[in-house]
């Protein structure tokens, strides 16, 4: 009879565990099923733990982003979640969830800079308008603070009523993280962040989110070994919608338990 076990699954996953305490964030179990039926990811169940910068790599379709989507409920609109993701002892993957105020714990930034067309300033202030904070003196010290922390004030505080739109690509990234920071949250999902991005915006955005460690928990997605193993503390393997090994980065890059992992270190697939 055929066996119609992949490969892969014989391969016993290989999967760090912190303790609760230094959580953030963790799923169990989670599955991901398009068009109802389609199953793309498969009982993920990771722990990610507080102030570190966790990167998601895999090859292209390896269920990163559909993983990253879930955890601040991207993909209500698009596909069945199954399983548990729980945060501060709530399972945020419950219906019964507002998931617009848990947007505002659990940022997202995209692939592609998407500033509002409005100016720098108001991309800052839209949510906090909208959420009914009317004290200019508060709104312009959240504007500051939160450009100073996406390390873009020095170049944009003299022109914050320019067009966001007139920013450089690289400046357009920074000004959405800033946007998500605005909002305080305590957990900011990346998905390929820099891949729209030249070299020099690129190394800009790194050194950012390395200075961001200090005060939010990042889970990122990305394509670039090199920018995984140069930014992230921890590191997850993707492979046709499981995950294969999560360790340390630097376990990951330079001692992987499972063949699949060092195959796709080493370039052999990807
Ligand atoms: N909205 C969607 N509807 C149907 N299938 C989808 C949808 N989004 C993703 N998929 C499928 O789910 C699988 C995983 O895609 P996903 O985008 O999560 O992978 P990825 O690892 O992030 O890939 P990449 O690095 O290329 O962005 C792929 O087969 C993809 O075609």
């Amino acid at each position: 009879m055929e066996n119609k076990t992949p490969s892969f699954t014989k391969e016993q996953p290989h999967i760090i565990n912190f303790d609760k305490k230094d959580c953030i964030l963790s799923t169990k179990d989670l599955s991901v099923f398009y068009g109802g039926t389609t199953q793309k990811l498969f009982d993920a169940s990771l722990q990610f733990k507080k102030k570190t910068i966790t990167a998601l790599i895999g090859g292209s379709g390896s269920g990163k982003s559909t993983f990253l989507r879930c955890l601040n409920r991207m993909n209500d609109k698009v596909a069945r979640v199954d399983g548990e993701i729980n945060y501060h002892g709530l399972d945020i993957n419950k219906s019964n969830i507002n998931v617009y105020e848990l947007r505002k714990n659990i940022g997202m930034v995209f692939q592609r800079p998407n500033p509002f067309p409005k100016s720098i300033r108001d991309n800052i202030t839209y949510a906090l308008i909208a959420d009914g904070e009317r004290n200019k003196k508060k709104l312009d010290q959240i504007v500051e603070e939160s450009l100073r922390a996406a390390a873009l004030w020095d170049e944009v505080k003299d022109n914050l009523n320019k067009s966001a739109l007139a920013l450089s690509g690289g400046q357009q990234q920074r000004l959405c993280i800033a946007r998500a920071l605005a909002l305080k949250p305590e957990v900011l999902l990346l998905d390929e962040p820099a891949s729209a991005l030249d070299p020099v915006s690129t190394s800009k955005l790194e050194d950012t989110l390395k200075q961001l460690r200090s005060d939010y928990s990042m889970i990122m997605v990305t394509h670039n070994m090199q920018q995984a193993s140069r930014i992230s503390d921890y590191t997850a393997f993707f492979h046709l919608g499981h995950v294969i090994e999560y360790d340390t980065t630097a376990n990951i890059f330079t001692n992987p338990q499972g063949k699949l992992t060092e195959d796709y270190i080493r370039g052999s697939f990807g």
